[in-house]
């Protein structure tokens, strides 16, 4: 199912696991930081929501989302207690084929980054056509990326918790 057909920012909360005892980081990109920042917003308040102390989120700025895989790189380096971290950005293709580079290029660097490392990265990054694509996605009518994000990050955190018993 597209985005189209689902709304971004609902979710069960029945089904999301105690976050009060969790840690997280964010990475946020500077890149079209009106979408960014609505992005980090909903992430934020969704953990916040469901009992994540505000004291145990850390926040780290990135220049774009190219930066994102250094960022988060570096933040499981650093903040070894940390249960997931959640990467935001925002790509929207220009006129030439640099989009699908940078798009390539941190997707690639953050799959890495799960697979060699510990700590869950999530994968907020919005890759759109236009500006509207990521209005809608950042808080518009598809809802905000950023909750399915901080969503996504409480469960990873729980399954790598219980993947240590
Ligand atoms: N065009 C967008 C970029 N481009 C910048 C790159 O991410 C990177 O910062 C630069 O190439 C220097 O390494 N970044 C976005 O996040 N969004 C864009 O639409
Ligand atoms: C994703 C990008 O890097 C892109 O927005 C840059 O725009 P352009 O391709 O016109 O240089």
């Amino acid at each position: 199912m597209a985005t189209e057909g689902k709304n971004l920012s609902t979710y069960d909360k029945n089904t999301i696991p105690n976050a009060e005892d969790f840690r997280f980081g964010i990475v946020v990109s500077e890149w079209n930081d009106n979408i960014t920042e609505a992005l980090y917003d909903g992430a934020y308040q969704a953990l916040i929501e469901n009992g994540v102390d505000p004291k145990k989120i850390a926040r780290w700025n990135v220049p774009g989302s190219f930066e994102l895989v250094y960022g988060c790189k570096k933040m499981q380096e650093s903040f070894d207690m940390l249960d997931a971290i959640i990467a935001i950005g925002s790509v929207i293709q220009g006129e030439t084929k640099h989009f699908d580079f940078v798009c390539q290029g941190v997707t690639q660097g953050i799959k890495d980054l799960n697979v060699q490392n510990d700590t869950p990265i999530i994968f907020c990054v919005l890759t759109d056509d236009n500006m509207q694509q990521s209005i809608d996605r950042s808080g518009g009518k598809h809802g905000n990326k950023g909750t399915e994000a901080a969503v996504a990050a409480i469960k990873m955190a729980q399954l790598r918790k219980d993947s240590r018993f």
